[in-house]
């Protein structure tokens, strides 16, 4: 008889430099039973005593330190996690907290794309601190900060009790205009909403936020655009499509992320890319009477609305004999 390997779920913290992360992880663990996570911790400029580069603090509790984990801790991160993998039975779940310049997309890629690391885990969701009275400076002078808000799927404001409920209300718009797929919660260090947070799971949800017109928004040089199409997608051909696009011009996505009308699919398909890696996945089936619309949402640096849209048409379903071109 074989035994079914059971992958564990993970949750990526990120969020800026003195967000809160710290704060909302030591809340949550005091709030869980004790040994039903795993942490793993990055510190960025953190001296390592003894020079190593992997110390377990305390029973399950991992600090890595003298580098980052999207860089060039990242190969350190997948040989810890094989071997955590072999001490499995010790706990259910693991959090992962970066760095508060770090990349979160480069730090979830192993979870996708390394055979050994995803038959152990499975990434559940990646949450971002973002810090109420401090984001909008960190969005005009660093990159880093709108990529993770970018590439989240939960964004959790921190320190609503240092804004007025007024510029909390105007940070909600301006998150949800760049990731309109997050949800948006908000807390404070003494009532985040630990429950609801670890409830969800980015492979599962079809929350989207945005308009649902087709629209450009625009953030300093970030752009997100958001894409609607009425007719379905060719699965396959959309797949090709976005990742030839991917691997030539990944380096100005932070995000894309799409719920998918697929030809004579009962299923909604969840698009999801990673750095420069894509995954289209079925995720529920689409409801009795529900109007069946493909949503895509691309974040990223220099993107034209038009060329978008012309790229996606071409994947578009095409009956035999429609639609094709000679060249
Ligand atoms: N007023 C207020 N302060 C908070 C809140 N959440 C966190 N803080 C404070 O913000 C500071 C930074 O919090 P941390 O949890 O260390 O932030 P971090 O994101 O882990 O920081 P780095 O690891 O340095 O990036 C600490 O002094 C916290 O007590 C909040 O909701 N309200």
């Amino acid at each position: 008889m074989t035994t079914q390997l059971q992958t564990k779920p993970v949750t990526i913290i990120t969020g800026f430099l003195g967000a809160g992360k710290t704060t909302f992880l030591n809340e949550l663990l005091m709030a869980e039973k004790k040994g039903k996570y795993a942490i793993i911790e990055n510190e960025f400029g953190k001296e390592s005593i003894d020079g190593e580069l992997v110390m377990e603090i305390s029973d399950n509790i991992f600090e890595m330190s003298s580098g980052c984990l999207c860089c060039n801790l990242n190969e350190d991160l997948v040989d810890l996690l094989i071997d955590l993998s072999k001490k499995s039975g010790n706990f259910e779940e693991l959090i992962i907290e970066t760095t508060g310049i770090a990349d979160p997309s480069s730090v979830a890629l192993p979870f996708l794309i390394d055979p050994l690391v995803s038959r152990y885990y499975q990434l559940q969701r990646v949450i971002c601190l973002v810090d109420a009275r401090n984001i909008a400076h960190e969005l005009a002078t660093t990159e880093e900060a709108r990529k993770q808000i970018s590439f989240s799927d939960v964004l959790l404001i921190s320190k609503t009790d240092l804004v007025t409920p007024e510029e909390l209300a105007t940070l909600q718009t301006l998150l949800k205009d760049i990731n309109p797929f997050a949800v948006i919660l908000s807390g404070t260090k003494e009532h985040f909403p630990h429950q609801e947070i670890m409830a969800y799971t980015r492979n599962q949800s079809e929350h989207y936020n945005g308009e649902e017109q087709t629209k450009e928004k625009h953030h300093h040089s970030l752009s997100s655009l958001t894409l609607t199409f009425d007719e379905p997608f060719d699965i396959p051909k959309l797949k090709h499509t976005l990742m030839v696009f991917m691997a030539v011009q990944s380096a100005d996505i932070y995000r894309v992320k799409g719920i998918v009308y697929g030809f004579g699919e009962t299923e909604k398909f969840v698009l999801q890319s990673v750095a420069e890696y894509l995954a289209i996945a079925p995720g529920k089936p689409w409801e009795d009477g529900e109007v069946k619309r493909s949503k895509i949402v691309l974040i990223g640096k220099n993107l034209k609305m038009k060329g978008f849209e012309q790229l996606l048409s071409h994947a578009l379903y095409a009956a035999p004999g429609e639609g094709s071109e000679s060249f």
